[in-house]
């Protein structure tokens, strides 16, 4: 059987989005290969049981994948998407999850015939609970659009965007969102202890919360503000408490604005490095 995914880096997304993949029945094993240099990751790749090699040159290079999936830091990516080069120009496209790196990078060193799709995934992918953004160049094929959005789909919400320029504040909101999330989590669960609550009900009180409130955001009709108006009692302790999160000035409203638009800044600088 052929390979028809290659995985290149099994670290936190890479493996991530195997996961999902693989939990989501889309490609059987044996038609999924991984590259990666470090020996427990490519172990722990080995274990869902797809194959597990080193470097590129353990791949047969006239087996060319339908996917080349590219899931290494957009330090290296330049390097190691050069590895790759005899698959350019050709049938295999190149799936991007590197944030900043461009298509036009790939096009220049893959070739600009390439098929390059670049995506922004987050690592709730884990658990098929992510949020996945992605933008085509023309080579794409509708065929192969329709496999990967099958395939990213396993891993969680799949949104095609409608500019590529659109990638950095993407990256800014739900690539590096999560990051945001769970220090709001670890912050409530601090706050929690300050407020007198025992360590191991402070941390249960703090996950809960933000995943019952996150879960019927989702699951309902109404729009956030609505329902933590439900919440608001006059003159109650949550009205107390928005008095503080809620200030136009040093409240969460300017520190995610502010937040948000440090990480977008970063992940143009990565673009242009
Ligand atoms: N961690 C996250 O939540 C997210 C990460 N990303 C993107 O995913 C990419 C990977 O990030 P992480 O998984 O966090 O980093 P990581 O450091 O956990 O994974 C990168 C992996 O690439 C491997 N690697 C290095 N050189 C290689 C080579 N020549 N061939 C094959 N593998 C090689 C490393 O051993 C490492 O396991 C980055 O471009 C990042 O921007 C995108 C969205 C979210
Ligand atoms: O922090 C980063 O650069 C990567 C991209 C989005 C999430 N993690």
């Amino acid at each position: 059987m052929s390979t028809r995914i290659v995985l290149v880096g099994c670290g936190h997304m890479g493996f991530a989005m195997l996961k999902g993949w693989l939990g989501g029945g889309v490609v059987p094993v044996d038609q999924v290969a991984v590259v990666e240099p470090t020996p427990a990751l490519r172990e722990r790749a080995a274990g869902l049981g797809v194959r597990a090699v080193a470097d590129a040159e353990a791949l047969d290079a006239s087996d060319a994948p339908e996917l080349l999936v590219l899931a290494v830091k957009p330090q290296v990516i330049r390097d190691v998407a050069a590895h790759y080069r005899h698959w350019g120009n050709g049938a295999t496209t190149v799936l991007s999850v590197a944030a900043g790196t461009s298509i036009a990078t790939f096009e220049d060193v893959l070739g600009g015939q390439t098929p390059v799709i670049r995506s922004m995934p987050n690592i709730p992918a884990m658990i098929g609970k992510g949020m996945i953004a992605t933008y085509a160049n023309a080579h794409v094929s509708p065929e192969t659009a329709k496999f990967v959005e099958a395939l990213l789909s396993c891993s969680g919400a799949v949104a095609a965007l409608p500019e590529e320029a659109m990638m950095d504040a993407v990256t800014a909101v739900s690539g590096s969102g999560p990051g945001y999330v769970f220090f709001f989590i670890e912050a409530l669960e601090e706050a929690a202890k300050r407020a007198g609550l025992p360590d191991d009900v402070a941390a249960l009180l703090a996950k809960q919360t933000v995943w019952g409130a996150a879960s019927l955001a989702v699951e309902s009709q109404d729009v956030p503000a609505e329902l933590r108006r439900q919440v608001m009692s006059p003159n109650g302790t949550t009205v107390a408490g928005l008095n503080v999160l809620m200030d136009e000035t040093k409240g969460l409203g300017p520190l995610l604005a502010g937040t948000v638009d440090a990480a977008r800044r970063r992940s143009e600088e990565l673009g242009k490095a």
